[in-house]
């Protein structure tokens, strides 16, 4: 599913969180949104997934106009590095947890329910820890975990903000690569918020860097590094 952000600005009180940022994500893209603190990119994240409402600008899903819809019926799958579980659920309901809520009419049947869990820690290669609770896992099986309860209900858009900036740097590159193999085979359109380049630089197709509110530069990590568009991004990539 494609992402079209139109002149999207957003303030708070006087500051310009965001002024008049434009952007396209491809379908089954993965995009990250790089930049220092401050500059914009969780807000950004946030209109994309409807927890915030733009002052001004669009955002398109598809053919689609989201700009006013509600966040719950957006479709999106989140990751947040803060996005706790649920302490006294174990993993399966937790998992579980997004499908369980659905209406009576559209919700699966507590068997389905079980054999999508299961599925989807097959997928974040965690299968047979359905029974355990989050304190007895690490911080990277948590991660995994908090994944697939963010694909329980089969998203097509997953937004991702700083989901790794808690963990080691051996746990980060591991979770990397296992990130990116599920995005690849469910064909999801990802946004993926970090402040670290390589990061950045090793996940995503294209990386939008973020200065203030504004996008300085939109392309392939290889294209950026040879030819940067700003003096603010070659600073920052130094
Ligand atoms: N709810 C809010 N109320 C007031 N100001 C806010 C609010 N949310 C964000 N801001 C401000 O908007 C600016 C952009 O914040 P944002 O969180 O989008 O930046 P960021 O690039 O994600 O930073 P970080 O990497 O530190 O998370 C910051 O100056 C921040 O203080």
């Amino acid at each position: 599913m494609s992402i079209r952000i139109e002149n999207v600005s957003k303030n708070f009180s006087a500051f310009a969180a965001l002024n008049q940022v434009s952007l396209e994500i491809r379908d089954g893209e993965f995009a990250a949104l790089l930049g220092p603190s401050g500059s914009g990119k969780t807000t950004l994240l946030r209109i994309i997934a409807g927890l915030e409402v733009p002052e001004s600008g669009e955002v398109w899903f598809g053919r689609k106009n989201v700009t006013e819809a509600a966040a719950a019926s957006r479709g999106i799958g989140f990751v947040f590095q803060h996005y706790a579980l649920f302490g006294h659920m174990t993993v399966a309901e937790n998992i579980g947890f997004g499908l369980t809520v659905m209406p009576r009419a559209s919700r699966p049947s507590k068997k389905d329910i079980l054999l999508r869990t299961n599925e989807l820690l097959d997928l974040v290669q965690l299968p047979g820890i359905g029974g355990r609770y989050p304190s007895e896992l690490s911080g990277g099986q948590r991660q995994r975990v908090a994944l697939a309860r963010a694909l329980a209900r089969r998203p097509r858009i997953l937004l991702l903000d700083e989901p790794f900036g808690a963990l080691d740097a051996k746990v980060r590159r591991e979770l990397r690569g296992a990130l990116r193999t599920i995005h690849d085979e469910l064909g999801l359109t990802s946004i993926f918020v970090t402040h670290d380049h390589e990061e950045a630089f090793t996940l995503a197709d294209r990386v939008a860097i973020l200065n203030h509110g504004q996008v300085e530069q939109f392309e392939k990590p290889k294209r950026i590094m040879q030819d940067p568009a700003s003096d603010f991004v070659r600073s920052f990539l130094a």
